[in-house]
């Protein structure tokens, strides 16, 4: 469980991150959506604790992430997918995390074939890897150690439409298994079709929050650009 509480984030005197409050429940996918520049990623890192909010609170189960005991185990985060090492390979990669985490090689080969990465891939410098693989590669090391929850900044970035399918699959089971997702987006179109829940931020606000039918979002291409204030 996530739960972000009256969440503020200030940059040389501006808000960027204004008040934000919502939760997300074991069992669900939330969608946090928003235009360029809306607060999405900074809010994201606040969560992980990559950065420290100016003020308010976001706890994974009841706690922030760095007081997390086994935070590697606890949550699988997803921020930049090519933020890797460029001069490793992917298997080398998920090798050394493994190690960090206590786990064995063995969950290495079964997080590569989850995402189908292939032996050959698994082998080259992530360097040469495309968007879409340098994605997969960074949802297997969200994966690693079993986690109950996802945080991903938008992870069908640079995926082909196959892939975009396989990770809505991917993350509908894990919230089935009774996992906790979060994940930003600027894709209407998947985060329609893969969230249970939509928080949806502008200018560092949230806008709106809710159900697709609770957001009477039939059309949500219409629902975003209004809440979001681009179009009157
Ligand atoms: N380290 C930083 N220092 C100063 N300003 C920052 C910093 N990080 C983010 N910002 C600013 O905060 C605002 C929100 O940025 P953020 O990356 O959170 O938005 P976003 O919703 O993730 O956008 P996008 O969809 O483009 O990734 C932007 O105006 C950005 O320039």
């Amino acid at each position: 469980m996530i739960d972000i509480r009256q969440l503020s984030k200030r940059y040389n005197g501006r808000l960027v991150v204004d008040d934000v409050t919502f939760r997300c429940e074991p069992g669900t996918v939330t969608g946090f959506l928003g235009p360029n520049g809306a607060g999405k990623s900074t809010t994201l890192r606040m969560v992980c604790g990559l950065s420290a909010p100016t003020s308010g609170a976001a706890l994974v189960d009841g706690v922030p992430y760095r007081a997390l005991p086994d935070p590697g185990r606890r949550v699988g985060v997803l921020l930049d997918a090519s933020a890797h090492h460029l001069g490793r390979t992917g298997r080398e990669i998920l090798t050394l995390s493994a190690q960090v985490l206590g786990l064995g090689r063995d969950r290495v080969d079964e997080v590569l074939d989850l995402v189908g990465l292939t032996e050959e891939a698994t082998r080259k410098r992530v360097r040469g890897y495309s968007l879409g693989m340098r994605q997969r590669l960074g949802i297997a090391h969200a994966l690693l150690g079993e986690p109950e929850v996802l945080v991903l900044d938008e992870p069908a970035n640079g995926l082909d439409p196959g892939g975009i399918r396989w990770m809505r699959r991917l993350l509908r089971e894990h919230a089935d298994r009774g996992g906790t997702v979060l994940l930003s987006s600027h894709l209407l179109a998947e985060i329609d079709r893969t969230a249970d829940y939509l928080v949806v931020i502008a200018e560092g606000r949230v806008v709106a929050q809710g159900s697709r039918d609770d957001l009477g979002a039939d059309d949500l291409e219409e629902t975003f650009l209004r809440l979001t204030g681009a179009v009157e």
